[in-house]
């Protein structure tokens, strides 16, 4: 029986501009037109989670905590895979708080039967979650980002930990500071990415897994939309607003695209994929194996 997409979200009560430690965030901005912000924060937030569940998703929320903006962002908290959980470690100070609180939500769900176990990236690693660690269903293996956020090292970790492959690839503009803020695989093989977020050596790693007709290049204009930073299930592609021509690409393609306004949450630097967990992802070897989830 196939499985319902489960998907964390935090609550947004808390979620703010105010510091800096990506290109796309000011504070002073932000502080410039607060009630507004907040009010089109909590209405983005609501419906991101209501096109998930039209989608047949489920959405699991958890509490978000004061001065801790950015746990709105739950996929920089966490790799998920086979029912097994690492917990990040975030770089900067300003987010480093959060580790403790998601440590905390996912201890609770593990005893209420979502995984088997819990585990935290060495102390020596960097690893900011899902948002540098992408799990692609077709190649069976996840696509890393090193650079700005996550250590180049913390991917063997996760290799090791998931029992499944990993292809790192270097983000070298500060802007595309996440792997999921400039790279989507989606569920008909093709992968969306915005090229000049990446290394030439990591342009020819995608290139060398993903057939010409596969690689879909994403524009300045939706990469700055943060377009590319989509939920994908099934033929569903849950996202910012992109532009009509990704638009029609993408539905040429066969998917159907569900734009959204997140404008406040990209004055942070996020879009919809980093604002959830998905928390029910299985590898081909653990279903083979029987495993239930
Ligand atoms: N995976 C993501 N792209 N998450 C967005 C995180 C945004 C947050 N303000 C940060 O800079 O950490």
């Amino acid at each position: 029986m196939p499985k319902t997409p489960t998907f964390l979200m935090t609550d947004d009560s808390h979620f703010e501009v105010s510091y800096k430690i990506n290109p796309w965030m000011t504070p002073e901005e932000w502080r410039r037109d607060e009630v507004k912000n907040r009010a089109e924060a909590r209405h983005a937030a609501a419906s991101l989670a209501e096109a998930l569940r039209q989608t047949g998703a489920r959405v699991v929320h958890i509490d978000g905590a004061p001065g801790l903006p950015d746990m709105v962002f739950p996929a920089n908290a966490a790799v998920v895979l086979d029912r097994r959980v690492m917990a990040a470690r975030f770089r900067y100070p300003e987010r480093q708080g959060e580790e403790r609180h998601f440590l905390e939500a996912f201890a609770r769900l593990k005893d209420e039967g979502a995984f088997d176990d819990v585990s935290q990236m060495p102390k020596d690693y960097w690893q900011e979650g899902a948002g540098d660690a992408i799990f692609d269903a077709n190649r069976q293996f996840f696509w890393t980002g090193f650079g700005p956020r996550s250590s180049f090292e913390a991917a063997d970790v996760l290799r090791d930990f998931f029992n499944v492959p990993v292809k790192p690839l270097e983000l070298v503009s500060g802007r595309f500071y996440h792997l999921d803020t400039c790279f989507v695989p989606l569920s008909g093989g093709e992968v969306l990415y915005y090229p000049q977020a990446f290394s030439k050596a990591s342009l020819s790693v995608i290139r060398d897994h993903v057939a010409a007709d596969k690689r879909i290049e994403a524009s300045d204009e939706d990469a700055a939309r943060f377009a590319v930073n989509a939920v994908n299930i099934g033929r569903d592609i849950v996202m910012a607003e992109p532009t009509a021509h990704l638009a029609d690409e993408l539905r040429e393609r066969g998917y159907s695209v569900v734009p959204l306004r997140l404008r406040p949450f990209i004055m942070s630097g996020g879009g919809a994929y980093c604002m959830t967990l998905r928390l029910d992802l299985k590898s081909a070897s653990a279903t083979n194996r029987g495993e239930t989830l």
